[in-house]
């Protein structure tokens, strides 16, 4: 910052780093830089929606089940009707893949662009009524037909990730972004409406103190999950066992993770075979920041953003963090296959 005076005036706004690295790609267009300032103006508007959901009674239900059996509440609504208007009004983008929508959603034909988002409007859902920190999700990719977008555009591996990021809506409201060239966080300065750079090339520790996932399915889990777990409580060398923190909301959750270091994990159970997390719209984009930030994520068997999607809704096991941690915990699944 060259200014040392109280009040910055020559303020890094994620919107000036997102002009600033477009017009420093070779061959851009600034339709990327439409679409991101397009997903930044419909997070702000989901950011004020939750401070006043219990003022603008937009706590509760919507009344409906989504495509992967979630009750779906009044926010998770709000927020996927403004990521659709808003993207789709950035003249980017030719389709999208929402949690909140079955098929494929197909952008009008004058309205199209050459880019394919992927997203979680709202993340941890469950949490909105208590008040607890809820996130957003997104990973945009180019689109790899011709002529009317079909699922195949979507159906990319993690590896053809041209951006993604997260929101976290907690005490502040912050993003987390990468376009491939680290990860950064701006924090929501609520006065002037703009995100500011608040962390440069963000690094996760290689290894943490903390284990993060719903120890409460146990019962279910693979005898390697439980071993690991136990070897995390009582651990055989002496050292001290790990903390152990588990939200409920994955945004949450992963931005711990990556702030202190740690292991989170949602791991396949016998209820759930491939777990819960949703491929498209949760681990690929949470993948590709951790691993921006030199973390790991994988499936126990699979590097995530190697893994072929083969339907929008696809779930998968999840297991990200601290390079160290995860290594360790691969090392458990090893042991018992
Ligand atoms: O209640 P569980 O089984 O621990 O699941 C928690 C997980 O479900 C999720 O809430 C699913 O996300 P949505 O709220 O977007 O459906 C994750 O954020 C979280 O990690
Ligand atoms: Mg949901
Ligand atoms: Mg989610
Ligand atoms: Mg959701």
């Amino acid at each position: 910052m060259s200014d040392q005076s109280a009040f910055e005036t020559d303020v890094w706004t994620l919107t000036r780093f997102v002009i600033e690295t477009g017009r420093q790609a070779k061959g851009a267009t600034g339709e990327l830089t439409q679409l991101i300032n397009a997903m930044l103006t419909a997070i702000k508007a989901i950011s004020s929606a939750v401070r006043k959901a219990g003022l603008a009674h937009l706590h509760g239900l919507a009344g409906a089940v989504n495509v992967t059996g979630d009750d779906v509440k009044k926010l998770d609504v709000l927020s996927n009707d403004l990521v659709i208007n808003m993207l789709q009004a950035s003249y980017s983008t030719c389709c999208m893949v929402s949690e909140e929508n079955k098929e494929l959603i197909v952008t009008p034909k004058e309205k199209r662009g050459k880019y394919v988002v992927c997203f979680d409007p709202l993340d941890g859902s469950s949490n909105i009524d208590c008040l607890a920190s809820i996130g957003t999700i997104f990973a945009i990719y180019k689109r790899i037909s011709e002529g009317e977008p079909t699922d195949k555009d979507a159906l990319q591996q993690g590896n053809n990730i041209v951006c993604a990021g997260y929101a976290l809506y907690g005490s502040a409201t912050l993003v987390a972004l990468s376009t491939g060239a680290g990860v950064n966080f701006f924090t929501l300065d609520p006065a002037v409406g703009e995100f500011i750079l608040t962390e440069r090339s963000v690094k996760i520790k290689p290894k943490g103190k903390i284990y993060s996932l719903n120890e409460g399915y146990a019962k279910y889990f693979h005898p390697s999950i439980n071993e690991y777990l136990k070897h995390k409580k009582y651990p055989e060398d002496g050292s001290s066992p790990y903390g152990a923190r588990y939200v409920g909301s994955m945004v949450s959750d992963i931005h711990r993770t990556i702030a202190y270091g740690g292991i989170f994990m949602y791991p396949a159970n016998e209820k759930s075979p491939k777990g819960k997390l949703r491929l498209l719209y949760e681990c690929n984009p949470i993948a590709f920041i951790i691993e921006q930030a030199g973390g790991l994520a994988t499936s126990g068997t699979q590097r995530i953003l190697d893994v072929q999607p083969e339907s929008l809704h696809q779930r998968v096991p999840f297991v990200v963090g601290s390079p160290d941690d995860v290594n360790e915990y691969l090392s458990f699944v090893k042991k018992f296959s």
